[in-house]
């Protein structure tokens, strides 16, 4: 089957938490419209740019475009932007059911509001192993009242504008932010406003509920929870997990999680659906949505308190949740035993000509003009630095617990380039920031494909010893995953999925200032690209008959 949508992306005048804004609409809604499929669909969606003044990409998170390398979205890798004005056909399939994703992918515009989600269904008479009798999807967001280019001229400016802590947290594209806070002109901040009345999800007492629960956060992590109510995990990514009970859901930027919820508590009243920063010093009042048992009205507060958040510094139980999460019985999919080679990732905030940037391995990444993707299917090598950004980093001489006693980094726009069909390890590793005694989250994620997730830990990776605790037996493959604070993450991939791909932290402004790695794998094996993906730098021309 075939799912067709027509999208008109724009600058509209919203207010997600009372605070009138421009925000990126898809049809004049953000969150944009979702995306329903059944595995297997072509999903085509014809995306008309009429932000006027502004580029634009869609990048279609979770999903492996395999043998469609072309329709990742993903400007600067796989296509040209989308200029004012032009039409761009995305045209993919949907090859595994489960929750996933989309999102603007051309400067920091998804938190601009651009995104929404993605529900793929399983085949026709094949069902889900856990029951349910309804099916939600909410996203949960971080919002901010700078538009995205006053953030991304700070963040690339000296001195270095940080962009903070956001002003309200969103659930499903609502917010509240205090009106009293600031002083602002009449008739931008309106507590009163229906847009920003809190989202409701009205449930029948008795029933259970399967909800989908995603994060696109710029910059948050996030405590999610639902007065009264346990939650059972079942799905991660896109994968079955072997069910476990939270009271708090930890989720970072870029993941999805789906968890069953039974409303089984006292049907004579509304409960608090919340979230809180967590990772961060938090600054942002806890995002408010209401649980409504149906028949009580669903703007009825609750009549107690909203539930506090976890303790924000304490690592300890996002680790544990992290640990936790493995892959269903039954729906195991068993890793290569050994890697057929791995590459040490060490995060560190650094210096480059005096701009605050991020790194790895002391290479900060830039994107090239000319995307990856068309410069490596054409050879065209003068594009991007052919010298690959360096493989490894001497941990044992790397104290991750300090300031870098040379703060120093080089920008570049080298590859990695990876063997087809091999089996790549990656160890992501936590360190210090240039401010003493700090360490923060990072969620990584890899375009076009799943990894299975090893291990993660606190400190220094051994290289020696951690390997052997590895769990090889029941690994859960994901697409994001967080290096917690001071902490490592190990994963594993084959490299089977011709095209370029972008691996990095789903942090916007993190990923603004150089935290990510490109890798490509089998470009010989990459067909005919669209000319719709060319026509900037040096692809002008490419592709016309
Ligand atoms: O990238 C970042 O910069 C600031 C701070 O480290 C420098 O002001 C911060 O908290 C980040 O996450």
């Amino acid at each position: 089957r075939i799912r067709h949508y027509k999208w008109d992306v724009k600058y509209e005048y919203k207010s997600p938490d009372c605070y009138k804004k421009l925000a990126i609409t898809i049809n004049g809604g953000t969150p944009g419209p979702t995306i329903l499929a059944q595995q297997g669909d072509t999903v085509i969606v014809e995306v008309k740019n009429s932000l006027m003044l502004e580029n634009l990409a869609i990048h279609w998170h979770g999903i492996r475009q395999n043998g469609t390398p072309g329709m990742d979205g993903t400007e600067g890798v796989t296509q040209c932007p989308i200029v004012p004005g032009d039409t761009f056909k995305y045209e993919f399939k949907v090859d595994r059911a489960g929750t996933y994703l989309y999102h603007a992918h051309y400067g920091m515009q998804r938190e601009a509001g651009l995104y929404g989600s993605i529900r793929v269904s399983l085949p026709d008479g094949k069902t889900e192993p856990f029951a349910y009798d309804y099916d939600r999807s909410i996203i949960l967001n971080d919002w901010y009242h700078k538009s995205t280019y006053e953030q991304a001229t700070g963040l690339s400016s000296i001195p270095f504008v940080w962009v903070g802590e956001p002003q309200s947290l969103l659930i499903q594209g609502r917010g509240k932010f205090d009106c009293s806070s600031t002083p602002s002109a009449p008739g931008v901040c309106n507590a009163s406003n229906p847009e920003c009345s809190p989202y409701v999800m009205t449930v029948i007492p008795g029933k259970t509920y399967r909800l989908r629960v995603a994060s696109l956060t710029a910059l948050s992590s996030l405590s999610f929870q639902i007065e009264g109510h346990n939650m059972t995990v079942v799905e991660a990514d896109g994968h079955y997990v072997e069910p476990f009970v939270v009271k708090n859901l930890f989720i970072y930027s870029g993941e999805t999680y789906s968890v069953l919820i039974k409303a089984d508590q006292d049907p004579s009243r509304n409960y608090w659906m919340t979230t809180n920063v967590v990772g961060r010093l938090p600054n942002t009042t806890a995002g408010l949505a209401i649980l409504n048992y149906y028949p009580n009205h669903p703007r009825r507060s609750p009549p107690t308190a909203p539930p506090a958040g976890p303790i924000w510094n304490d690592t300890a139980p996002r680790l544990a949740q992290s640990q936790a999460i493995k892959a269903r019985q039954g729906f195991i999919s068993t890793p290569p035993a050994i890697p057929d080679r791995v590459l040490v990732f060490l995060n560190t905030q650094n210096l480059v000509n005096g701009y605050i940037r991020w790194s790895i391995n002391n290479v900060s990444f830039t994107l090239p003009h000319t995307p990856y993707l068309v410069a490596l299917k054409y050879n065209l090598r003068h594009v991007f630095n052919q010298s690959p950004p360096p493989i490894g980093q001497d941990l044992q001489n790397y104290d991750i617990y300090s300031v870098a006693k040379n703060k120093n980094a080089s920008l570049s726009d080298g590859i990695y380039r990876l063997q087809f069909n091999t089996t790549v390890d990656i160890i992501l590793q936590n360190a210090n920031t240039m401010t003493t005694n700090n360490s923060e989250t990072h969620p990584w994620h890899l375009h076009g494909h799943d990894f299975w997730v090893l291990g993660h830990g606190i400190g220094k990776f051994d290289i020696n010893n951690d390997p052997k605790k590895y769990n090889l037996v029941n690994p859960i493959m994901k697409n994001t995953v967080p290096i917690h604070p001071y902490g490592w993450t190990a994963l594993r991939f084959k490299a089977d999925n011709p095209g370029v791909w972008l691996f990095h932290c789903h942090i916007e402004s993190h990923f603004h200032m150089g935290m990510g790695v490109v890798f490509e794998e089998g470009i010989e094996k990459v067909g005919n690209l669209p000319s719709s993906i060319m026509g900037c730098g040096e692809t002008k021309g490419f592709g016309r008959p």
